[in-house]
């Protein structure tokens, strides 16, 4: 990796190189054949999150759209759109799921108003980190949960695995990701000093200096964090913001800034959660998937200030204007 100085991300890709990557459905399509999108998310304190991550994954094309979510958030996500397929989250067994097959896309989005007090979530993700076989976007709460030693190295065996992992943090949880490769780095160095052998020392060893200076600096620029998060967990980071940036665990980083403060808004980045959830269960790479969701979601929120004002715009209005985005990228 380059130097954290030197590091500059990659401009956003244009309308035609986005608009290849729409995954409109073949003719002889199904839903199953669509893909599936699995939504581990809403918490009793926040249904509403699993509501909006849900229903702007169905939006965004996924075929199947199945919601785990808290016994008490049930009713609120089953009352919001029928067509969603709503169960307890005790029912969601991740490593017996079968492994994905050609033709039959699938995802998990986990996290998505996941109440970072409720201690019981640590483990429904970790077994989620671990057993799930296909591509799997972490968000919200559930990126506080991973944010330490046992979560660093659980994504990185997953990494390993071949298994695809997509981190999606606000500045804040992008910090708290940070304290945990701290946190782990000291772990690793502890027991590099026992000359104890560990995964976890083995990967701290290989991390590049810069990500290394990157992860200990309180105030690292957002692209360089980027990078080094994704380089740490092995997983793509699109670290959201006015600016998104998308990283790639191999060092290589776009930008996305077509945004507008208009998105600045509670439920704006669940509603994100789904769209890129769902662009991965319809097959696309994590990069792909977080380079196209961010621009639809961007394009989405523009769409939304044109009809409503920047102020007027809440997180619904959104799903609302999701295919104006899609148009506005296909012209
Ligand atoms: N309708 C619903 O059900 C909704 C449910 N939601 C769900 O709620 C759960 C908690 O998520 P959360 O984001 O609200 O709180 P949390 O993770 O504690 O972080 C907030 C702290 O981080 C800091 N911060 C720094 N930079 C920042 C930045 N760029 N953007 C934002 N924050 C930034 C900032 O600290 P400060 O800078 O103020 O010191 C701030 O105090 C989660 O599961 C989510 O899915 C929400 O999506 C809303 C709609
Ligand atoms: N000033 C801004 N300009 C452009 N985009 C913004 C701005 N503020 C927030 N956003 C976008 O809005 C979304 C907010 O996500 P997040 O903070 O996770 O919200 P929540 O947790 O409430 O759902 C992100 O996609 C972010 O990039």
């Amino acid at each position: 990796m380059e130097d954290a100085e030197d590091l500059k991300a990659a401009p956003g890709r244009s309308n035609a190189e986005l608009a290849c990557l729409l995954p409109h459905p073949a003719a002889d399509a199904n839903k199953y054949t669509r893909g599936h999108l699995s939504l581990v998310v809403g918490s009793a304190a926040y249904p509403g999150a699993a509501c909006l991550a849900a229903a702007a994954g169905e939006r965004a094309g996924a075929g199947y759209t199945e919601v785990f979510c808290a016994g008490k958030s049930m009713i609120t996500v089953r009352g919001w759109r029928p067509s969603l397929v709503v169960r307890d989250w005790r029912a969601w067994k991740p490593a017996k799921a079968p492994a994905p097959r050609p033709g039959h896309p699938t995802a998990c989005v986990i996290g998505c108003g996941f109440d970072a007090a409720e201690t019981s979530l640590t483990s429904l993700l970790m077994e989620t980190v671990r057993g799930w076989k296909a591509p799997l976007l972490i968000d919200g709460g559930a990126l506080g949960l991973i944010a330490n030693a046992t979560g660093l190295r659980l994504a990185r065996e997953r990494a390993a695995a071949g298994r695809a992992t997509l981190l999606t943090p606000h500045g804040g949880e992008a910090a708290r990701l940070a304290q945990g490769a701290r946190e782990a780095l000291g772990e690793a160095e502890d027991a590099a000093a026992r000359g104890t052998r560990s995964p976890l020392a083995e990967a701290a060893g290989a991390l590049s200096p810069a990500s290394r200076a990157t992860l200990v600096e309180a105030d690292s620029a957002p692209a360089a964090l980027a990078c080094a998060l994704a380089e740490a967990y092995g997983a793509v980071v699109a670290l959201k913001g006015p600016v998104t940036f998308i990283a790639s665990p191999d060092g290589t980083a776009e930008v996305m800034d077509r945004g507008t403060s208009a998105l600045a808004k509670a439920g704006t980045g669940d509603v994100l959660a789904g769209i890129v959830g769902a662009l991965l269960a319809q097959g696309l790479s994590p990069r792909d998937a977080a380079a196209l969701g961010c621009a639809l979601h961007a394009e989405a929120g523009r769409a939304a200030a044109a009809a409503l004002t920047d102020i007027c715009v809440a997180a619904e209005d959104l799903i609302t204007h999701l295919p104006d985005a899609i148009r506005a990228i296909e012209s």
